[in-house]
């Protein structure tokens, strides 16, 4: 009984004393932000990782290392300077890109790294998870960004055209598969309703050659029904707002026709551009033929 008495004395003390180090850590506010590598928190509680990010998000600092993982938090803003091709330059030049401030395009370096340093080519994964809305499409829309930037070829001028065609088509990739596959949700105006592996193609130089999309686990139930405030894949409202007069006419959709299947029409997002989409297409080597042929058939269906 004594040793029992003992025992929980112990431990009353060494949680008193752990509590007191967590109030010493968050008492400490104007340093919380200064956490850029969550591994470095001490003492390590929901509450002490959370209170950083939090501060780190007042800061306007939307990423913290969490040892080789990386935290992204959403601005739900454009961020001027974030994404600029200077600053990702700036982690393509840089001796170690990890000491530089924790960033997506330091990720993304640091994989390209480590391609190239291998002898034999080793194949490199990112994987970008999250709850929707959490910005797993910006991640990995920036991922792209930065290997058709510095994946980019060199050698000659008619090398380069061949590469800028592929960079162009690797990111054109993008509207498409969004188009096709995203929605209006009540958590995300542009939530993707599928998961994709993505895999960029390099050749022995370290050069992006191309690119291929697996999809799976499409949301396929959302063209018969949407839950309330929640809309049809962007393409059909696409297809509806911007079809021209004569594709009207072939596609049988009159002009301000409604449709059950498309509630929440009268709202405009900005991903409801249809030139937008067809201009990708045709970049992927889509022509206006198929291109007809697959807007007729998304009306027949
Ligand atoms: N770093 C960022 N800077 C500015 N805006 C961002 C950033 N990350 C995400 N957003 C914005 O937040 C919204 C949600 O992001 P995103 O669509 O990437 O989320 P998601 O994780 O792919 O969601 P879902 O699983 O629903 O597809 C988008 O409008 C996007 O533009």
């Amino acid at each position: 009984e004594n040793g029992q008495r003992e025992d929980s004395l112990i431990q009353n003390d060494l949680s008193e004393s752990f509590e007191e180090e967590v109030r010493a850590f968050l008492g400490d506010e104007e340093k919380l932000h200064l956490f850029d590598d969550l591994t470095k928190v001490n003492p390590v509680t929901t509450m002490t990782v959370l209170k950083c990010l939090q501060a780190r998000y007042r800061a306007n600092l939307f990423y913290t290392n969490a040892g080789c993982s990386l935290v992204a938090l959403n601005p739900f803003q454009p961020i001027s300077c974030l994404y600029s091709p200077e600053l990702m330059r700036e982690y393509h030049v840089a001796l170690c890109p990890q000491d530089l401030k924790p960033h997506i395009f330091a990720v993304a370096e640091q994989t390209y790294r480590n391609v190239q340093k291998q002898m034999d080519p080793v194949n490199q994964s990112i994987i970008v998870s999250g709850e929707s809305g959490a910005g797993k499409t910006w991640t990995s829309r920036c991922l792209m960004k930065f290997y058709a930037s510095v994946a980019a070829s060199v050698i000659s001028p008619e090398g380069n055209q061949t590469v800028e065609r592929i960079e162009k088509r690797v990111l054109d990739s993008n509207p498409v598969m969004e188009a096709f596959g995203n929605a209006c949700t009540l958590r995300n105006n542009n939530s993707s309703r599928f998961g994709k592996y993505i895999q960029l193609q390099l050749d022995r130089f370290h050069h992006l050659t191309g690119a291929s999309i697996q999809t799976f686990l499409l949301e396929k139930t959302r063209v018969a029904y949407q839950a309330p405030n929640e809309r049809n894949f962007h393409i059909f409202y696409q297809i509806t707002k911007g079809a021209t007069a004569e594709e009207r006419l072939e596609w049988n959709l009159p002009e301000g026709a409604e449709y059950r299947w498309l509630p929440n029409s009268e709202r405009n997002l900005e991903e409801d551009s249809f030139e937008v989409t067809r201009g990708a297409m045709f970049h992927l080597g889509i022509d206006g033929a198929m291109q007809s042929n697959i807007f007729k058939v998304s009306r027949d269906t």
